[in-house]
């Protein structure tokens, strides 16, 4: 199962995440109260293990941007969490997480487009693109338009709520942000025992 810790801003975390088992980290560079500069996360993840995947998380950014990024904090994954399109993705050097906010349970068709890549499932878009702690209908959604398709559950996931999350969806992978923090902060043993809920499950 993999394991994305996303929205990391201090050593002490990133750290955490990888110890823990952590499958991928996650660096904001969106608009966001979580976002780092690239400077900032070429020397967070510069003694991060290549085994563990280093995502950078865009907005409806521009390619060369993205680009630019990639290269220079040598990012593995690239999470698009804006209304970029296939064509777009398929630009992207290095393998595309497409985000999708799920309203009234519905997966967007549009998921289609996006076969090649992996697929992120969030509640839908509120103060910023994503990254609200909230989680979206899990009951209503169509299991069954899932069949086939590489995927990350997000959204309002915790250490208390993720192993019915796995239960529902066995997905791909989970991914957290808000739900391993107090009071705005990522708190390393929140992000400890959600690894360890995930593992055990
Ligand atoms: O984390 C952010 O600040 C963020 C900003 C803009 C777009 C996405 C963002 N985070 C991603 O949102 C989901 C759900 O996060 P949460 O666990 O509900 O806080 C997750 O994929 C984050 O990577």
């Amino acid at each position: 199962m993999w394991i994305k810790i996303c929205g990391l801003s201090t050593q002490a975390a990133v750290d955490m995440a990888v110890a823990s088992g952590a499958t991928h980290i996650g660096f904001v560079f969106a608009e966001s109260k979580r976002q780092v500069t690239p400077e900032y996360a070429k020397y967070l993840a510069k003694n991060v293990p290549k085994t563990v995947k280093k995502v950078g998380l865009f907005v409806d950014e521009d390619l060369a941007v993205v680009q630019e990024i990639v290269a220079k904090v040598g990012l593995d994954m690239v999470q698009l969490h804006g209304q970029e399109s296939a064509d777009y993705a398929a630009q992207v050097s290095v393998p595309v997480i497409k985000a999708f906010g799920i309203k009234d349970g519905k997966i967007p068709d549009a998921i289609a487009d996006f076969k090649a890549h992996t697929i992120l499932l969030d509640a839908p878009p509120a103060q910023f693109a994503g990254g609200s702690g909230q989680a979206f209908d899990w009951d209503k959604v169509d299991l069954t338009a899932l069949d086939g398709y590489r995927f990350f559950v997000a959204g309002g996931l915790n250490p208390e709520n993720v192993g019915q999350a796995i239960a529902i969806f066995k997905p791909t992978g989970v991914d957290v942000s808000s739900g391993v923090e107090s009071e705005g902060v990522k708190d390393l043993e929140k992000i400890k025992k959600f690894i360890l809920k995930v593992r055990r499950q």
